[in-house]
This record gives structure tokens, sequence and C-alpha cells, in this order.
């Protein structure tokens, strides 16, 4: 089919939207490009769900989406006809497969899951080092896509689908996704580059273990495996010193990954800004200071590499924080 009549041409995309939809490459069917820079920050596209379905993405079934379409407008009803299978080519099997390869969750209550239909923010492709995030939690009603970097025109506009793959090899995101991608950190496989990332994301997953407790549960994902070293982060031991170093060197990691944008520095340096000041032993408190008035995560990591392992009055009130946040009596 030539491309100047393909059904993703007829979708609405706002007039002075800076991307536009065309093939991205033989197996990754069609994709968005920017038409022109756009800078880091920017919304590129915000996009409320056509129609929503009040349940898990598992438990849809095709009658489900049927009859969610009954009751949408003709304008809806003939977005969600225009879509194509992965390659942009045929139509989907079913219309439940069609709803699951164009849907978002929607909302933030995990008791009530809902899912919605985004024909154009699903227009988008993958990256596991992407130039723009979706922040779901920013408004779970009208979810916006957002440049995490500079985007020269002409370039493809890609987003990771999974918050959880920045603590991922590129193994374990290809068997999640159900395809490989081929971004710098996937391929090609054993490069330079991809078995450092391998690396960086393998590390991050056992710094997020250090700080938050949390590896998933499943086994295979468990970075770090020392049983003293579990119990101490399962009963909130570990000293502030060590989870101060353990968040700048995620932002770090993050950072040589190409991974450390706005959102994940707005999730990460707040944690760190607070512990920073719980340290209350005055040296302690003066090393941590300094590294935090440093310009950049590595140069303020070299500062507080000098607190690691320290004790401090502070670890007290850290070990409380962290039984109350994690629920640990
Ligand atoms: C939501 S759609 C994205 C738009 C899709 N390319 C299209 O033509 O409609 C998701 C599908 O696109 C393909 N895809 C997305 N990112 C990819 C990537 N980085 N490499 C290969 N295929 C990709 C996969 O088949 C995936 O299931």
């Amino acid at each position: 089919m030539p491309s100047q009549q393909h059904p993703y041409q007829t979708l609405p995309i706002p007039n002075d939207a800076p991307f536009t939809l065309k093939p991205s490459g033989p197996s990754k069917g069609w994709g968005a490009f920017a038409t022109r820079r756009i800078s880091r920050g920017t919304v590129i596209l915000r996009e409320r769900p056509l129609f929503a379905i009040p349940k898990h993405h598992t438990a849809i079934t095709s009658s489900d989406v049927l009859s969610a379409l009954r009751t949408s407008s003709p304008t809806t009803q003939r977005q969600f006809q225009a879509l194509r299978d992965h390659h942009a080519t045929l139509p989907f099997p079913n219309p439940a497969k069609a709803f699951a390869e164009n849907s978002f969750a929607i909302g933030t209550d995990t008791h009530s899951p809902a899912h919605g239909f985004f024909p154009l923010l699903s227009r988008f492709n993958h990256a596991c080092l992407p130039n723009a995030a979706v922040p779901l939690l920013k408004d779970a009603d009208a979810p916006a896509l957002y440049a995490t970097r500079d985007i020269a025109a002409g370039e493809e506009i890609a987003f990771s689908y999974d918050p959880r793959f920045e603590s991922r090899t590129a193994r374990e995101r290809h068997a999640s996704l159900g395809f490989a991608c081929g971004c710098r950190a996937c391929h090609p496989p054993g490069s330079r580059f991809q078995r450092a990332s391998d690396l960086r994301r393998r590390l991050i997953r056992g710094l997020q273990f250090m700080v938050s407790g949390d590896d998933d549960g499943e086994e295979r994902f468990h970075v770090i495996a020392e049983p003293e070293v579990r119990k101490q982060v399962a009963e909130c031991r570990t000293p502030l010193s060590v989870l101060l170093v353990c968040n700048l060197l995620t932002q770090c990691l993050m950072e040589a990954e190409g991974i450390l944008d706005d959102f994940e520095i707005g999730r990460l340096q707040p944690g760190a800004t607070a512990m920073a000041k719980m340290l209350r032993r005055p040296e302690n408190a003066r090393i941590a200071r300094f590294a935090m008035a440093q310009r950049t995560p590595n140069e303020r990591l070299r500062v507080a590499f000098a607190l690691y392992g320290r004790a401090d009055e502070g670890d007290e009130e850290m070990a409380y924080t962290l039984r109350h946040i994690q629920g640990v009596s």
C-alpha cells in the first residue's frame, strides 16, 4: 500500500504538533518523527483516551472492546478501524489485540485498573534510550508525551514502554517487549556500549533494592543475593550515609546510560537532598552539604563517597521513615 494512502494518515494530528507519522523501518512499522527541532521539556502531545475499559489489561476481551466501541462516536470507531498490526500493514486479528497494542493504563488506583484507547500516543515506537517520556502519574486523565532531551528535526521520537526497563538488561527487556529493540543499548548485542549498558542497569537494580528494598520479588531479578545485606535492607538498618551514596550512584549510572531525564532527577534528587539534611553528626553533615553543593551527579558522588558507611545519629530517624514508607513494623 503506498504510504500516501495509509490509514494512519487519517488520524487527526493536532495542527501545532511537532511530529508526523511515517514508516520507521522494516521491522518497526510506522513511527512518529519530529517535523522541527523540539527542545527538552516540551510537551509533544497530550491526548485524552477516546474510550476506557475499567479492567486490568490481561482481563480485557474482544467483547469488552466491541461494547465500548458501540457507545463511542463514529470518529472514534473510524480511528479504531484505522489500526494496523506491528508492521503497520494488516488489520489486527481481533479487537482485544488491537486495543492491547493501542492502550495505556490510566489512573493511579491499582485496585481499580483501567485502560484507555490512545490512537496517537500509541503511534510512537519504543526505545530503551528514549528521547521522550510519558509520565503517566502527572496527569492520568490526559497523559502527555514530553521531550526528555533536545530532538532534531527528522529524528524519530520514541519513549520507553516500561519504566522498569531502567534496571533491566537488554535480554530481559526484549523478553518482556516481545520484540528486539534496535537502540544502542540493545544493538548490536555484545558491543562495548551494549555490555556496559547491561552492567549499568544491573547495578541500578541493586542500588534500587538497597534504597527501596524492592527488586520485584522475583529471585531471577535479584542482584544483591548476600543474605545479611538483604536482611539489613529488609529491616531498614542500612546507614543513611550508604543510602545517600546509593542514590547518587544511581543518578551517575543513569546519566552515563543516557536515561537521567528531568523526571528521573525529580524522582531521585529530592530523596538525596532529604537524606543529606538528615545527617546530624557535624562532620557528616559538613561533607553532605559540600557534596550537595556540587554541580553534577558525578561531582556530588565524588564528595559523598567520603561518607560511605559512616554511622550517624540520623540513622534511626531514617530507619523509622523507611519502615513507615515500606510498611515494615
Ligand atoms: C504501539 S505500537 C507502535 C507503533 C507501531 N510501530 C505501528 O506501526 O503502529 C507498538 C508496536 O510497534 C513495534 N515497535 C515499537 N517499538 C519498536 C522497536 N524499538 N523496535 C521494533 N519494533 C518496535 C512493535 O511491534 C510493537 O508491538
